[in-house]
């Protein structure tokens, strides 16, 4: 039986901006990621022996993913021993199961919602302060500090500088993802081969947030996802699921996510999202589509 369970939430990058480049190759950025309703499940339960820890996969997108120590949420698990000094005699195995609902390598950050969300786990099963998972989480991905704490937040430095967003107003969303997989080292070498930094003004939020979805709309036109061109130069698909959005009933923003290929969608709420949904499933080009519409989460 699991003895804790928890979600893994899309991480959807409502602009990023690409503003320098460190000498081992990572690029600075400044983004502003909010979470949504959609995401992978993972629990966890004790195997009941000092054996190593496990994982299974299931779930829609479970098929191509290896459930061995490749896997985000077991390095998860060994980067957690590692830090704690540990050895599996002395930190109970964890039996982790994941169920995979978020497509794979789709620029929302799935697998590095998967590892934080496996470091929340741990720390609970392991009773290890919360600092452990926040020491660990960047040696994980780039992604995965902002996943740990599944809140809308500016992301800089390389993703590990975090400051809480300023407030939000209640919005729906739609994701669609064409079922092409984007490796996000290839998106950034092409960026990086053309030059890659557009210099930009330094940007300021307002202190009291956005109160409307009118005032969040004003501002994400003054910025941009800077990998969004390079992505559809790798995959042009992308450019149509983008026109597609564009033309649904009361859409209110659209733009992609991370490295892609997922993009979003903004709505004056969930509702309006499930609806525009509907009418996007009955589309002939999206049908094939994976494509997820509700809340964003507070
Ligand atoms: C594009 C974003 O999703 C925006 O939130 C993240 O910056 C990427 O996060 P992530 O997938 O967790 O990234 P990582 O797994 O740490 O890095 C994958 C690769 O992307 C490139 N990378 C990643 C993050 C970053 N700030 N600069 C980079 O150049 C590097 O080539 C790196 O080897
Ligand atoms: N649990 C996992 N879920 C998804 N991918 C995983 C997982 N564990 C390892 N990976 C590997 O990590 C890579 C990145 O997957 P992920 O789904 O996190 O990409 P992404 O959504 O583009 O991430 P980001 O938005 O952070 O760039 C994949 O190529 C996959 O092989």
């Amino acid at each position: 039986m699991a003895l804790h369970q928890d979600m893994a939430h899309a991480k959807i990058n409502l602009f990023l901006h690409v503003t320098g480049r460190r000498e081992d190759g990572y690029h600075l950025l400044d983004s502003l990621a909010v979470f949504a309703g959609a995401g992978d499940q993972v629990s966890l339960s004790s195997t009941g022996s000092n054996t190593e820890d496990t994982l299974s996969i299931t779930g829609p997108f479970s098929k191509g993913l290896e459930a061995d120590s490749s896997n985000l949420v077991l390095k998860a698990a060994r980067a957690l021993r590692h830090a704690q000094n540990k050895t599996n005699q002395t930190l109970p195995a964890a039996s982790l199961k994941l169920e995979k609902h978020l497509p794979v390598a789709s620029g929302i950050g799935g697998g590095s919602a998967d590892a934080a969300c496996a470091l929340r786990l741990l720390t609970r099963f392991w009773n290890l302060p919360q600092e452990t998972a926040i020491t660990v989480a960047p040696s994980l991905g780039a992604d995965v500090p902002v996943c740990l704490m599944q809140k809308a937040t500016r992301m800089e430095g390389i993703g590990e500088i975090l400051t809480p967003a300023p407030a939000l107003p209640e919005m729906g969303m739609i994701l669609v993802n064409p079922g092409v997989s984007v490796s996000t080292p290839s998106i950034f070498k092409r960026l990086a081969a053309t030059g890659g930094i557009t210099p930009r003004p330094p940007l300021s939020f307002p202190a009291e947030g956005w109160p409307t979805l009118d005032a969040l709309i004003a501002f994400l036109r003054t910025t941009h996802n800077d990998l969004q061109p390079h992505a559809i130069a790798q995959e042009p698909v992308i450019a149509a699921v983008l026109e597609q959005l564009s033309t649904l009933p009361k859409v209110r923003f659209s733009r992609m996510s991370g490295s892609g290929a997922t993009c979003f969608a903004l709505f004056d709420s969930a509702e309006h999202a499930i609806e525009a949904a509907q009418h996007l499933a009955q589309q002939d080009a999206s049908r094939s589509w994976w494509q997820w519409a509700g809340p964003v989460l507070p």
